[in-house]
């Protein structure tokens, strides 16, 4: 299957096992999200499908040949302003100094930031375009999988909102599949295909949901129904430690 097939997975920590078990696929082109309380074991998922963390035991099999991370802190380099910041992977891909920065533009037009703001160092930009630098970087390297760990938590919410609408549009515009960690419900309802709802410590699967609604149809009223649908089911709730009334 094109996409990412996951069987039996299970990580521990030294004696402490934190994910146990977990099987899910998400098909090429979708978005997913893996949903859970602090500490459930979402980033080590994340980061064993990224391949930053071998798997203790199960499988992880996918189709992707570029998968990145964009993680809540941007991660910026101090040093280099934002047009370096968004060409730096490109370097180490050999690709040459006049080429990056043509693309470093052009990423910079297509995440909403200014021309002049690529001179600016990370110091001297806002918080949102900190994280659209990260996003362009990114997506500089031409990804195939983006794998977002809680990207848009540090944003307040207008910001967050358009964070949101503008990563699901790069997400259907260039055919990527995309992986989200989150611990919020209504994030969870408007940006993804899949819903993955784990137990707390080991994070086991509690819930599966699927969302067929297109994206542009996921407006704040039906944001709100699913949420409360999603929360009348116990198993959901239960993870989310929220109480049923
Ligand atoms: N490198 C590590 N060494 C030891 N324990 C770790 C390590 N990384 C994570 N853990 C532990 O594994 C558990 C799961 O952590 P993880 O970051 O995957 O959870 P999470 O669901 O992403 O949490 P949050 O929502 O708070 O980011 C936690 O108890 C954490 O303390």
């Amino acid at each position: 299957m094109p996409g990412l097939e996951i069987r039996g997975l299970s990580h521990s920590f030294g004696p402490q096992t934190v994910v146990e078990d977990l099987s899910f696929s998400l098909p090429q082109g979708e978005v997913g999200c893996l949903l859970g309380p602090s500490g459930c074991g979402k980033t080590t998922v994340l980061s064993m499908v990224g391949g930053l963390l071998l798997p203790a035991a199960g499988t992880i099999d996918h189709s992707f040949r570029h998968p990145v991370f964009v993680f809540q802190d941007p991660c910026l380099l101090p040093w280099r302003d934002a047009r370096d910041n968004i060409a730096f992977g490109l370097k180490a891909m050999g690709v040459g100094r006049r080429q990056r920065l043509e693309r470093a533009d052009r990423l910079m037009e297509i995440v909403g930031l200014a021309s002049d703001d690529g001179a600016k160092f990370p110091h001297e930009l806002s918080g949102g375009m900190r994280q659209r630098v990260a996003l362009a970087r990114a997506l500089a390297v031409e990804p195939d999988l983006l794998l977002l760990d809680e990207p848009f938590s540090a944003l307040d919410v207008g910001l967050r909102r358009q964070m949101q609408s503008l990563v699901r549009r790069l997400i259907a515009e260039r055919n990527l599949t995309a992986l989200l960690v989150t611990h919020d419900l209504a994030e969870a309802v408007r940006l993804a295909d899949r819903i993955l709802v784990l137990s707390p410590s080991p994070g086991r699967v509690a819930a599966r949901h699927h969302i067929p609604e297109p994206f542009v149809q996921r407006d704040d009223g039906f944001v709100h129904c699913m949420v409360n649908r999603l929360l009348a089911d116990p198993a959901t709730a239960q993870a989310l430690a929220v109480e049923l009334s």
